[in-house]
């Protein structure tokens, strides 16, 4: 067994913030190297300190941890590398041969990142709030997102719309796009999408109204099956006034749709 030891200080100035990933630099790691089924196992007495931190900076340790990026722990890279191996195998090609080398290994990678916020809260994006005297809509349009059919296991690609009406308090532009940044990195169904960021943000900011829509053209029925390039799937979520009030809806409605 070889032990590397990171050169972080075993007692960070803060705890590091759970719902994130730390840094693998950060690990004590065991790794057996005689053992092909290596397994890292972290070690808890190193931690780094929190993002935004001097020391969460790359001059100390080489990179920077983004806390906004969602990250899932539990994506078993190995057990997806040797399924892939398996399918290739399967359809009849030969994973040892050289361009196919590595695939299994980037094919890891790329679920790992496409499902990157299936155990994230995607609700942390709208904790920080400013007391704002502006009652009337806010509307972030055209946020690009792509994110996996359940049951296909093939991107689905659009955009969403997102507007709300505040009760005192408004949230960060960006943060609406980093919600539907994270929510689209699951595996899931369009409807699903629309719902979980509406409801996301009708919660967390005690909105007055709340209305998402999602367009958002799918693999699965554009390069297989029916085979329908061009189609398009729209859907809708309206919660508080813009579902009630036929005007409010009419106006989001009007601003999602109007011509750039
Ligand atoms: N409602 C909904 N359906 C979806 C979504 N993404 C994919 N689908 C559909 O899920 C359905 C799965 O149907 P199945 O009959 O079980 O699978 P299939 O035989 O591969 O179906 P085809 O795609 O028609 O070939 C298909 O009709 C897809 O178009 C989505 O986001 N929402
Ligand atoms: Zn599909």
């Amino acid at each position: 067994m070889v032990k590397r030891e990171s050169n972080i200080p075993a007692s960070p100035p803060h705890p590091w913030p759970e719902h994130l990933p730390r840094p693998l630099e950060t690990y004590n790691l065991e790794v057996d190297v005689h053992d092909s089924s290596t397994e890292c196992s972290t070690n808890g007495s190193a931690s780094p300190a929190p993002a935004g931190s001097e020391s969460d900076m790359s001059a100390e340790h080489g990179f920077f941890v983004d806390p906004n990026e969602a990250h899932n722990e539990r994506v078993d890279l190995k057990a997806i590398e040797s399924a892939v191996r398996v399918i290739l195998k399967a359809v009849g090609e030969d994973p040892n041969r050289e361009g196919l080398l590595e695939t299994p290994a980037r094919v890891a990678r790329m679920y790992a990142e496409m499902f990157a916020g299936l155990k994230s809260d995607p609700g942390r994006h709208l904790a920080k709030v400013f007391t704002e005297d502006y009652d009337e809509i806010v509307l972030v349009r055209d946020i690009s997102f792509c994110s996996m059919c359940e049951h296909h296991l093939l991107p689905f690609t659009g955009k969403a719309h997102i507007a709300y009406l505040p009760s005192g308090k408004v949230v960060g532009l960006s943060k609406l796009a980093r919600v539907v940044e994270e929510v689209a990195r699951r595996p899931q169904v369009q409807e699903r999408l629309t719902q979980t960021v509406a409801n996301l943000v009708e919660e967390k900011l005690s909105a007055r109204g709340v209305a998402v829509v999602v367009e958002s053209t799918h693999s699965c029925m554009t390069m297989r099956g029916v085979r329908k390039p061009g189609s398009l799937c729209l859907t809708s979520a309206m919660r508080g006034a813009f579902r009630d009030d036929p005007k409010s809806r009419a106006e989001v409605l009007g601003l999602i749709n109007r011509e750039s």
